[in-house]
């Protein structure tokens, strides 16, 4: 009986493979079918990269520009390499978070992986390794409460006051360290930062904080040597040849990668040994691996040693933040007023603010949300990698695309954000403008399974030390001997991440009083 049927379904089968078959070519057909999505005329083989080498670093601007005439998605063609500028958050949401899973590998750059950077958690493709180091970072640094970093948070701010008060006219390097140090002793347990004042040129000198201070640097500098990456048989060229500075540049960093990694972890190790160690993400980390009796302690220690170097990325943004903060007040002193006056009603002027203030403080936050989205700190994100085509609102886009949203872009957005260039904390408050428009929170830290491990922490510190800073001092611009108003300093645009140096200024506690509660709280550590 079965014989009869057997022929039967084979055709079947057949029909059904066929049909599954046609199905795919079919959909294959229609994908390539679909158009790229628009974007400025290529010029055969180098693509678009006059146009983005003419507006260099300021490429975020250009695509906003380039919106009129090309929309929100934005496809350009670099020497073969798609890249695709997207400048909607609506579109980044759908791309970069709910298509996760085709759009969160990283391309693989050719300087950070000559200067051996390519074990970092930003740089890493995606799959097992990357998920295993931010598996570890989000562990501490989403959640305040495993390594109680809100106290500690504000301990530090208080040694910054402290710094203000004796330096003021080196506030950034109090504002350096306060990231530094702070991330330092959260992530190593490490006492970087001098408890006061007259240590701080001694905390200026300790090698681990340099370390880390160098080595955020030398990565984020790696990202300026991206003609590699277009002019890849430069490689081949040797070190003395003219023009191939980038060689020594690779060796110090390859050095600097390999340090990074293995010193602030073996110092904390020793401490763990002799019993000076304070808590921290690695005593945590190591303590548990160890009391598993996990049989890939030596892998699980290595990918910690890799995620944990990686928090130095951060210190460069959370310092910009603040150094940005201080600029806004600088050129709009009504709202250090406002908020002073909010402070003053809430918090009054027996004590200092604390992390549980938040709730009751909206100027100040407001202030906070503003700064990220005023000043867009990594204006065109960290770039994506597609690892497959995808097809969106009727345009293709190929595998292997470079994906950048632009953020400053979307922070701009005169739709949304009406005068965008404008510092305008009310726009957040009930009833502002943009009150119930995304905040900066949601893109200012990228995107998808990439968005940044650090979000929580950063914006916490953020947060206390701008109320801690706007409760006890006075900020103001001075004058040139003509009267003139001496000009603030601009951002340093060059990288992939804006920086700002200081600014003269003056940096004055509000009263004898508050100079007095910072002393106390610093004596009182
Ligand atoms: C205001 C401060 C900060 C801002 C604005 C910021 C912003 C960003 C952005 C835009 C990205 C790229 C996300 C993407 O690819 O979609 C990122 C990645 C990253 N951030 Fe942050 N960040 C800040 C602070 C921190 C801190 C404090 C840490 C320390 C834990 C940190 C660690 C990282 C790491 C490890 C990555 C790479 C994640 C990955 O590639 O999967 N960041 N950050």
């Amino acid at each position: 009986m079965l014989e009869h049927f057997l022929p039967l379904l084979d055709v079947t089968f057949l029909c059904a493979a066929s049909l599954l078959l046609l199905s795919i070519w079919s959909e294959w057909r229609q994908r390539s079918k679909l158009p790229l999505p628009p974007g400025p005329k290529r010029l055969p083989i180098v693509g678009n990269i006059f146009q983005i080498a003419v507006f260099g670093s300021k490429l975020w601007q250009t695509a906003l520009e380039w919106r009129k005439a090309y929309g929100d998605m934005i496809y350009l063609e670099v020497v073969g390499v798609p890249v695709l500028i997207i400048n909607s958050h609506e579109i980044a949401m759908d791309l970069l978070s709910k298509r996760s899973s085709l759009y969160s590998s990283r391309p693989q750059f050719v300087m950070p992986t000559l200067a051996g950077w390519e074990w970092t958690t930003a740089a890493l493709p995606y799959g097992e390794k990357l998920r295993k180091q931010r598996a570890i970072l989000q562990k501490f640094f989403l959640s305040p409460d495993v390594l109680n970093y809100k106290d500690f948070h504000q301990q530090n701010c208080h040694a910054f006051l402290q710094g203000l008060l004796s330096s003021p006219e080196r506030y950034d390097r109090h504002i350096h360290h306060l990231a530094a140090s702070t991330l330092m002793m959260n992530t190593y347990g490490h006492e970087g930062m001098a408890q006061t004042q007259c240590l701080l040129l001694q905390s200026e000198d300790d090698p681990y904080l340099q370390l880390g201070e160098k080595s955020a640097r030398a990565l984020i500098d790696h990202f300026s040597y991206l003609f590699l990456d277009f002019v890849p048989w430069m490689q081949l060229l040797p070190e003395w040849f003219p023009g191939t500075g980038f060689w020594k540049v690779a060796r110090m960093g390859r050095e600097l990668s390999d340090k990074l990694r293995y010193e602030l972890l073996t110092l904390t190790k020793k401490k763990m040994e002799d019993g000076t160690a304070k808590e921290s993400m690695t005593t945590i980390f190591l303590g548990d691996i160890a009391s598993n009796n996990s049989a890939n302690y030596g892998t699980e220690e290595g990918e910690f040693a890799n995620a944990a170097a990686m928090v130095f990325l951060g210190k460069i943004q959370t310092t910009t933040a603040i150094m940005n903060l201080i600029h806004a007040v600088l050129k709009h002193p009504e709202t250090l007023r406002r908020a002073q006056e909010e402070l003053d009603r809430v918090i009054g002027i027996d004590r200092l603010p604390t992390c549980e203030d938040r709730d009751n403080l909206p100027y100040v936050n407001a202030m906070c949300i503003e700064v990220l989205r005023w000043e867009a700190l990594g204006p065109l994100g960290v770039p994506h990698r597609t690892t497959q085509e995808d097809q969106y609102r009727g345009y293709r886009i190929p595998e292997g695309t470079l994906v950048l949203s632009n953020i400053w872009g979307i922070a701009n957005n005169p739709d949304i954000y009406p005068d965008p260039l404008e510092f305008k904390p009310e726009r957040w408050l009930p009833g502002g403008v943009n009150f119930n428009s995304t905040r900066p929170i949601d893109f200012a830290f990228g995107y998808g399974r990439r968005i940044c491990p650090g979000r929580i922490w950063a914006d916490n510190l953020m947060f206390i030390a701008a109320a801690s800073l706007l409760a006890t001092f006075n900020i103001e611009r001075v004058v040139d001997a003509s009267g003139k108003p001496i000009p603030l300093s601009k951002h340093d645009e060059s990288s992939i991440l804006r920086s700002l140096g200081p600014s003269k200024c003056k940096i004055e506690p509000r009263s004898e009083k508050a100079a007095r509660l910072i002393c106390e709280a610093v004596d009182s550590l």
